[in-house]
């Protein structure tokens, strides 16, 4: 089984990964909804279809075309941020996305800040300003600038200015000047404002259009009507803007006042339009005010987002917002209240837009930033917060990813501990926020980022206007799937999701629905990020009435009207359920969540949770890497190539980070992690000869030395040469830079490698690697509890409660809350029963004769287990070992079982790798 990417990001106690080889499409089968077949046999051809290779493709190196020098007088002639240098000419306006520091004239300000923003309400339509026809543009705005704008999520410029209008009710459109970038401006900017008069005139012109179609001088004077009108418009909202902004500044001042019930909600009420707050909100609010780190634990759905937002509105500094995906913080900044100024920071920028968001920071310009936990990594990025540009609040979503204990542990999330916030940051307060988390979890977390327990906001973690069902369901799920669809209530459901476990199974069961007259696109990482955003918009905008997804789909999704979840795989934890129903009935009406249990399903999730495991060898053979690397080398840049380690120790790369991590933040700190970097450079010289060039350069002469030459190109190691020449990698690459931009050299760099510098060698390699081990396992076991809690919470629903609990044929809503909320509450480390098999009689033999056929190859006995229990993993991929009959044959027996009666049978198989 390949290894899918939608796991959203998570890590070794994470999502495990999912499979993209599919299963044999089940056999037909006669049993619907109500016949369930809840003993399913394990069928091998299920488990051993050919798997999609991953390989990557061998890298080319680039043709040798010098690129043209740049001008020096126009450093970076055809940026988009170019359009926004006009901020440093009136310092004034800064002070506009501080409402911290909003100047006491800055109303009357209004009107020469629209004079800049007309044009870029006109932007897209308007002829005079750059198209991809008219690429001057009457602002002499060029064409790149234009073709670019669509990708500047997060250039909240201090020059385009806030929305005149529309503060009240935050409708999602967010920040005006991001909106314009995602190429819905006019759309945005204008969306439910025109009044019905202002309507019908436009009818009116394009009706009359139609009919004059040649009386241009008619025509003419028709549009100038048009604008005339679209002018009056214009200034009428500004003007209420105006008024707006004035009282918006006036409750901001009296918050800061006094920060009563009163005054914070006379502020939600004009930069929301909300005449109240949830349960739960004012009071995390006034915690934060008050500077206590909190944690506060709400539904999906419930209104976190705004426990941060006002804050952000009233505190001096700015407000850090750590987000696991990038997706989730683009999602975030599209649904600030026009008011706060956001942006963010993500690998996936340019650096020139990197460096426009940093300038930003720097003038007080944003107030709210976006970044993933991977930033902290940055030196750079740590070193903007000064005693100017200072941070107020961290606010830590999804902060269950703290803890290796909660289903969704991400490794750089250990970056987030309050000491290291507030050695490196200075941090005062911290909200740490999360709709899922059991007491295990929360404690972990809390203690993390040492959030006192009186400090703990925590709500019901499920909303009452959920439906929950659960079916049993056979070898045509879907086909039951199918008349789910087709029965009440879910054919009178405008929005449904539809989630899978793996990408083949959403493909495939799309394709069944469309075939069946249901309007349905799929949805996972596998897909382009272009078209998974096309897809969402017209989710959003209710064009596809279904999506089928994997967990890719859903994290930040706030569509108020989903009217259904359906889960067509079991969620891998109550967690992960919680989660995903609650993408449904956001606006609070009663919605339908629906799950299929099957054997079959369960079986092959409990395998993958064994994934991520090592062996304490491999381990140990890992760090003597790690550190024999830069044995005599303290201070000095290491890396380790990700793909080729991989292979080698049989350790995925999230599990490779998560043990550098730990070797960074444990008790004793055995290493520093630096940024990712591909560290094979392959360069060929242009201009000037490369001896010659050596002698002015002292970087050009190292990389000679060395380099090996392969057919006229040089191939190195960054960090070689960085640490010959005593400089970092990222000197080494502005360097590079620097000289290609001079046209004196091409280069193409390859070899996605973790970086570090070794602050300590371990003086025990047993014991640590032992340690290690140790933690893998517990975790890994931990994940398997979670994934038996969900299947016996299921299972409950459908086999045992009938009628307990109040629930009612296959209506399951009050057993499977109490369920739910019990685990959430109480204590997630103890077992339940499972269904998973304890021995079989055939296992022994075998596997004998699984390594009589494969005499050539090396075995760990983990290994062995992996491939009869149908898992792939980097050294044993599922290109080449799904090949074999014994692919995924014992998925229904305990993956400890197997693994013991391989060891076993490798104990007699002598010249082979025993552990
Ligand atoms: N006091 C309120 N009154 C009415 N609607 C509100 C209130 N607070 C928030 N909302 C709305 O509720 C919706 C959900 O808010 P938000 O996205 O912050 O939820 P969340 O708790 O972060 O959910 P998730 O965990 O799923 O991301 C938004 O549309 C938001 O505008």
């Amino acid at each position: 089984m390949e290894t899918d990417s939608d796991s959203g990001g998570s890590h070794i106690s994470a999502t495990p990964p999912r499979c993209q080889n599919p299963p044999s499409p089940p056999p037909p089968q006669t049993n619907t909804l109500s016949s369930s077949n809840s003993k399913v046999r394990v069928n091998p051809s299920h488990l051993s279809e050919t798997k999609k290779p991953t390989k990557s493709k061998p890298s080319q190196p680039a043709p040798p075309t010098p690129p043209p020098p740049p001008s020096d007088s126009t450093p970076l002639p055809t940026l988009p941020f170019q359009i926004r240098r006009s901020f440093s000419q009136n310092p004034s306006i800064s002070a506009f996305n501080s409402l911290e520091t909003l100047p006491a004239g800055f109303c009357s300000r209004l009107a020469s800040f629209t004079k800049i923003q007309k044009p870029s309400l006109r932007f897209e339509n308007d002829q005079s300003l750059p198209t991809p026809s008219n690429p001057q543009g009457i602002n002499g705005i060029k064409s790149d600038a234009f073709a670019k704008k669509k990708k500047q999520i997060n250039l909240v410029s201090v020059d385009v200015p806030l929305p005149p209008a529309k503060l009240r009710k935050c409708n999602g459109e967010g920040n005006f000047v991001r909106l314009n970038l995602n190429n819905n401006k006019r759309k945005f900017a204008n969306k439910g404002k025109r009044n019905k008069s202002f309507r019908g005139k436009l009818s009116y012109r394009r009706s009359k259009k139609k009919l004059n179609k040649n009386e241009t001088e008619s025509k003419g004077a028709e549009d100038e009507y048009g604008l005339i009108i679209e002018n009056l418009e214009q200034n009428q909202k500004n003007r209420r803007a105006a008024g707006e902004l004035e009282l918006v500044e006036d409750a901001v001042r009296a918050v800061k006042d006094e920060a009563s019930n009163e005054n914070l909600g006379r502020l939600l009420r004009l930069v929301y339009g909300y005449d109240s707050f949830r349960d739960g909100q004012l009071e995390a609010i006034k915690m934060v005010l008050d500077k206590k780190s909190t944690m506060l634990v709400l539904p999906t759905g419930a209104g976190k987002s705004l426990c941060y937002q006002i804050p952000a509105m009233i505190l001096p500094g700015l407000t850090l917002v750590v987000c696991p995906l990038v997706a989730l913080m683009i999602d975030q900044l599209r649904h600030l209240p026009p008011v706060i100024h956001g942006g963010f920071l993500s690998s996936s920028q340019r650096p020139e837009e990197v460096a426009e968001t940093i300038r930003l920071i720097q003038v007080g310009a944003i107030k709210v930033l976006f970044v993933s936990p991977e930033r902290f990594l940055n030196a750079d990025f740590l070193s903007i917060f000064t005693a100017t540009s200072f941070i107020s609040l961290v606010v830590v979503d999804e902060a269950h990813c703290v803890s290796e204990w909660s289903h969704n542990f991400r490794p750089s999330y250990m970056r987030l501990r309050a000491s290291l916030l507030r050695a490196r940051l200075n941090v005062e307060c911290i909200l740490a926020m999360t709709a899922t988390a059991t007491t295990t979890t929360l404690r972990d977390v809390m203690s993390a980022l040492e959030i006192p327990l009186s400090n703990l906001i925590q709500k019901a973690q499920l909303r009452d206007n959920l439906q929950l069902s659960v079916s049993l369901s056979g070898n045509n799920r879907m086909k039951d799937l199918l008349m789910l669809m087709k029965s009440s209530p879910f054919t009178e459901v405008q929005s449904i999701i539809i989630y899978c476990k793996f990408q083949f199974e959403t493909d495939l069961i799309s394709r069944y629905l469309c075939d069946n007259s249901i309007s349905v696109k799929s949805y996972h990482s596998g897909i382009p990020a272009k078209d998974r955003s096309r897809i969402q918009e017209l989710f959003c905008s209710n064009k596809i009435r279904v999506v089928v997804a994997t967990v890719a789909f859903g994290m930040g999704l706030d569509k108020r009207d989903v009217g259904a979840v359906i889960h067509y795989s079991l969620p891998e934890s109550l967690e992960e359920y919680v989660q995903e129903i609650g993408r449904a009935g956001r606006d609070g009406r009663l919605s339908y969540c629906h799950l299929f249990l099957d054997d079959i399903t369960y079986f092959r999730l409990r395998s993958l949770m064994y994934s991520d495991g090592v062996d304490e060898y491999a381990i140990n053979k890992f760090l003597c890497q790690v550190f024999t690397n830069g044995m005599n080398s303290h201070g000095k840049l290491c890396s380790l190539v990700k793909e080729s380690a991989s292979r080698k120790f049989d350790i995925k790369e999230e599990v490779m980070l998560t043990l550098l991590t730990c070797l960074e933040l444990g008790e004793i700190q055995y290493l520093q992690l630096l940024p990712e970097l591909n560290v094979t450079c392959t360069l060929n010289f242009h201009k000037t000869t490369p001896t010659l060039l050596a002698d002015k350069d002292k970087m050009v002469a190292t990389i000679l030395k060395k380099s090996e030459t392969k057919q006229g190109q040089y191939v190195f190691d960054i960090p070689t040469v960085a640490n010959s020449i005593g400089a970092t990698t990222i000197d080494v690459s502005n360097q590079l830079l620097n000289l290609k931009m001079r046209g004196e050299i091409t280069y193409e760099l390859k070899d996605p490698a973790y970086c570090y510098t070794i602050v300590e060698v371990p003086s025990d390699f047993c014991a640590l690697s032992a340690h290690l081990t140790k933690w893998l396992s517990e975790v890994e076991n931990c994940k398997v509890r979670k994934l038996d809690r969900m299947f016996h919470a299921a299972v409950f629903a459908v086999d045992v409660c009938e009628k307990m609990h109040g629930c009612n044929g296959s209506l399951h809503t009050p057993c499977l809350q109490k369920n739910t909320l019990d685990y959430f509450r109480g204590d997630d480390n103890c077992d339940v029963p499972n269904k998973i098999g304890q021995s079989s009689p055939f296992l022994r033999a075998d596997i004998k004769v699984f390594l009589q056929s494969n005499l050539n190859a090396k075995f760990t006995p983990r290994a062995v287990a992996r491939i009869l229990q149908g898992i792939a993993s980097p050294a044993y991929p599922s290109t080449i070992w799904s090949k074999t009959h014994f692919w995924g044959r014992y998925v229904q027996i305990n993956f400890q079982v197997v693994m013991e009666a391989a060891k076993a049978e490798l104990l007699n198989f002598a010249g082979k790798d025993v552990l």
